[in-house]
């Protein structure tokens, strides 16, 4: 049996009329645009022409804050470099062609760093809003103060257009194939790894995918066409001066992309658009009235539609399931391959491991092997180290020393998807899954990525058989069997788990430990479990670990070490 897609799931219940519109819809707004200024006067030309260049400035950001997840405060910086740098091509009569693809390597330049910075932070949200602030800000001050080249706060003129018209076209056209890079962009397994690692980094690491690149890569593309929309603009306004860089235009294209709907490839330009549009047309009679209408709508489209004016219509035309899906194109990567094992090299050796919290000395030298097919169980009174010590060997915590090899590699370094590359596999105590995709979405990212994937085992099939509903509304135990059937489709070698039973009913819990004692005797994978309940302990370990204090403190069998005097006084210590 194959795992249905979640593109199957979903196709099947979707109506005819919607088929048909699916692909009917793009070729009509690309005709529609491009038709546009044929029938207008040339005022509704060059609205529409600014209308434009806003929308591709949206689509950029979109790209950013609606596809990696990445909000930008201050993405007019690029937008803004676009825009001198058609100026000081003129300027300095330079080819426009070269002087444009410079702008836009400087954006990509400055877009990598800081975005890395940012990503590189526990959060990154409040400190890329405030990089990308910073960076606009920077600009705007070098605009102003490099008077003799920039203009200073006069600017620089660009001479515009002669015919209105051809200008729109090529404008048009530029946009459409923008558009259709970026829709060729984010469909394919590029396009699977930003909707897992923009809604869930934590589980995309674990699923092999390398976060943190794949959502530079699009904020650095966001950068790029934000700045190919400054240089369109430019010729359009006539002037370019440093509130090109300004935080108004930061939050005006926040804005346009927040009314017109994220995460597509209409709904910035429909809000560009229409913001544009009804600045030109209600901006002079209603004045201070219309902004603060549009004030008033943002506010409600807030409230009542957070995803959009468009994200409705887009809904239905998509059919039911869930708003977020795995691009339907995404395939499995072939490049990835299972690696060798050294004969004899245990899954887990770790050797002096250290970790301490500010003054708080939590991992004090630990030193532990498990063997390859072994179910480790970690005990140990709380605060002695446990989750932390999981956190270190997944990856997610850096030792401050200590060595840690993974089936006889130094791993000791290495991020979390390369430690999944080895075959580990993780759990969390809270079953991360990816909420916002269908259980058949989940499990398709997982194999996408595997290197070897393999075929959920009977027990988990049911989890498949709904493509319509969002993981993240399923019951806690379905949601736990689905993480474990997403971790078992890469066939890992090594499975970490940090109280796999937490929150479950006793059923539920037996059934997941005789799962977990199944993968143990069908795969061979060696399993580590930090865990609690003794009932569980028993059925799973062949070997306990007690970790007190920050030390391995006993290791044997569940009574021998229970029986141990020093492991009583630890429990009793620490109650
Ligand atoms: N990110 C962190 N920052 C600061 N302190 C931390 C952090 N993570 C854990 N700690 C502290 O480290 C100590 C060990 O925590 P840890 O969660 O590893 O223990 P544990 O053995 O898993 O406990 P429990 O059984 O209660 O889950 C605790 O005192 C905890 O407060």
């Amino acid at each position: 049996m194959t795992v249905p897609t979640a593109s199957a799931a979903r196709v099947a219940p979707t109506t005819g009329i919607r088929r048909t519109l699916r692909p009917a819809l793009p070729a009509l707004a690309g005709v529609a645009l491009l038709a546009a200024p044929f029938g207008l006067d040339a005022f509704a030309v060059a609205t529409l022409t600014l209308g434009l260049c806003h929308g591709l400035f949206a689509y950029g950001l979109d790209l950013s804050w609606g596809r990696a997840g990445l909000l930008s405060v201050g993405h007019a910086a690029f937008f803004g470099l676009g825009a001198y740098a058609v100026a000081l091509g003129q300027e300095h009569d330079l080819p426009q062609a070269a002087t444009v693809a410079a702008a836009v390597a400087a954006a990509v330049a400055i877009a990598l760093p800081v975005v890395r910075i940012g990503l590189a932070a526990p959060v990154p949200d409040a400190p890329l809003i405030l990089l990308t602030i910073g960076v606009g800000l920077l600009l705007q001050r070098a605009a102003t103060t490099l008077a003799p080249v920039t203009g200073g706060t006069n600017g620089l003129s660009v001479s515009g257009p002669d015919v209105v018209t051809s200008y729109y076209v090529t404008l048009a056209a530029v946009a459409a194939v923008v558009a259709v890079c970026g829709v060729l962009f984010v469909r394919g397994r590029f396009g699977a790894r930003l909707v897992a690692a923009a809604h869930n980094p934590e589980r995309a690491a674990q699923s092999g995918v390398d976060g943190t690149r794949v959502r530079a890569t699009a904020f650095a593309a966001s950068a790029a066409v934000a700045t190919l929309a400054g240089a369109l603009y430019a010729p359009v306004a006539g002037l370019v001066s440093p509130q090109v860089f300004g935080l108004g235009l930061s939050t005006s294209v926040l804005i346009w992309l927040a009314l017109g709907g994220r995460a597509s490839t209409v709904g910035p330009f429909a809000g560009a658009l229409a913001v544009t549009v009804g600045q030109q047309y209600l901006g002079s009679t209603w004045q201070g009235w219309y902004l603060l209408a549009l004030a008033a709508l943002f506010l409600l489209v807030v409230q009542v539609a957070p995803a959009g004016l468009t994200a409705a219509p887009r809904r239905w035309l998509a059919g039911p399931g869930p708003a977020v899906r795995l691009p339907a194109a995404a395939r499995r990567d072939r490049s990835r391959t299972v690696r060798e094992t050294p004969a004899g090299a245990a899954p887990l050796a770790v050797t002096g491991i250290r970790k301490a919290f500010g003054p708080v000395q939590v991992l004090a030298g630990v030193d532990l092997t498990v063997e390859a097919g072994r179910c480790v169980c970690l005990i140990g009174p709380n605060g002695a180290g446990k989750s932390t010590f999981l956190n270190v060997v997944a990856g997610q915590l850096a030792p401050d020393a200590g060595t840690l090899r993974l089936f006889g590699t130094d791993a000791t370094g290495l991020p979390v998807h390369r430690r999944v590359g080895l075959g580990v596999g993780r759990m969390f105590q809270i079953p991360s899954v990816i909420a916002e995709l269908s259980p058949a979405d989940n499990l398709r990212l997982a194999r996408i990525e595997a290197p070897q994937p393999t075929e959920p085992p009977a027990e988990f099939r049911d989890l498949v058989a709904d493509g319509l509903r969002p993981a993240g509304t399923l019951p806690l135990a379905d949601r736990r069997r689905l993480e474990l059937a997403m971790v078992l489709a890469a066939a890992p070698r090594l499975l970490l788990l940090d109280e796999p039973a937490a929150g479950l009913g006793p059923d539920d819990a037996r059934r997941l430990t005789r799962e977990l004692r199944e993968v143990n005797r069908r795969t061979g994978c060696a399993l580590l479990v930090v865990e609690h309940d003794m009932d569980i302990v028993r059925e799973l370990a062949d070997e306990v670990v007690v970790l007190a204090e920050g030390q391995v403190l006993a290791r044997g069998p569940l009574d021998t070490v229970a029986a141990d005097p020093a492991v009583r006084t630890a429990y009793l210590g620490a109650h």
